[in-house]
């Protein structure tokens, strides 16, 4: 169980994608897409968003594997055992799965960017409205249907709580392999400090790229070492089948354009 990259049907004309998971330059009609860049300048703060709950518990952690874009730990979303509320959110939403996107150097990697500022990579905890819907699959398609909490990566001092993920990283380098992954913390992936966030409405960054977002972006960033990111690297793109192996870089989507969205800050 869990959602995943993939399972969803992609409603957009394949000859305008491009590399698979860049998804179409521009989605028919969206006028709320994501990545985008935050202007912190521009950002109004709203002193009625509340602290974010993220209430996770590690025992519905399940697996971890590599889907052709990116390596994501999925958790068992059958029950409201994990969940965020809070923040931005009316709603409980339940904890479906994460990954990341990063690039080929530390140089860039994250999908959003902060005055433009550029990280190394960038987490997505995914969650789903379990309050109005009963599937991921169908919270998806709706305005209201999804959270996703974005967290900047750096490259500082070792994540202790990163490494087990980092160390499953070999057992799965090729697209499709999967492997067994419990017992993991993804409040451990989280900043010290969630009182201070962006939040707006936008779109999922790839297939089916449906703008069905609430986008909460944290101010902080959590620091990685530079070995951790390179076995992020170590990952490919392609099957063991296939004869040219591709390493697994640079996994983000463009920026979209704004369209006259307003950002807003939890801090002044
Ligand atoms: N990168 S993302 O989290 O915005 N995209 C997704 N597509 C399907 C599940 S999460
Ligand atoms: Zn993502």
């Amino acid at each position: 169980r869990g959602c995943n990259l993939t399972a969803c049907s992609s409603r957009y004309v394949l000859s305008q994608m491009h590399p698979m998971w860049q998804g179409p330059l521009a989605v028919p009609g969206g006028d709320r897409q994501s990545p985008i860049d935050i202007v912190v300048r521009k950002s109004v703060f709203d002193s009625q968003l509340k602290h974010l709950i993220a209430d996770y518990d590690p025992t519905t952690c399940q697996q971890i594997w590599n889907n052709g874009y990116s390596f994501l730990v999925e958790y068992d979303d059958t029950t409201d055992k994990s969940t965020l509320k809070g923040g931005p959110l009316q709603d409980k939403f339940r904890l479906c799965q994460f990954h990341f996107h990063w690039g080929e150097s530390n140089a860039w990697g994250s999908e959003h960017t902060v005055d433009r500022r550029l990280f190394p990579a960038e987490l997505h905890l995914v969650h789903w409205n379990s309050d109005k819907y009963s599937l991921f699959e169908e919270a998806v398609m709706e305005d209201n249907g999804l959270a996703v909490i974005g967290v900047f990566l750096k490259v500082g001092k070792r994540h202790d709580g990163l490494q087990k993920l980092v160390d499953a990283l070999p057992a799965i380098r090729h697209k499709g392999s999967v492997v067994e992954f419990t017992k993991f913390d993804a409040g451990c992936l989280l900043p010290n400090n969630t009182e201070d966030y962006w939040t707006y409405h936008g779109s999922l960054t790839t297939p089916p790229l449906t703008e069905s977002v609430t986008w909460i972006v944290m101010k902080q960033a959590i620091e990685v070492s530079h070995d951790q990111l390179a076995v992020f690297r170590s990952l490919l793109f392609t099957s063991a089948e296939e004869e040219v192996q591709k390493s697994m870089v640079n996994n983000f989507r463009v920026q979209q354009p704004l369209r006259g969205r307003t950002v807003r800050s939890s801090f002044s």
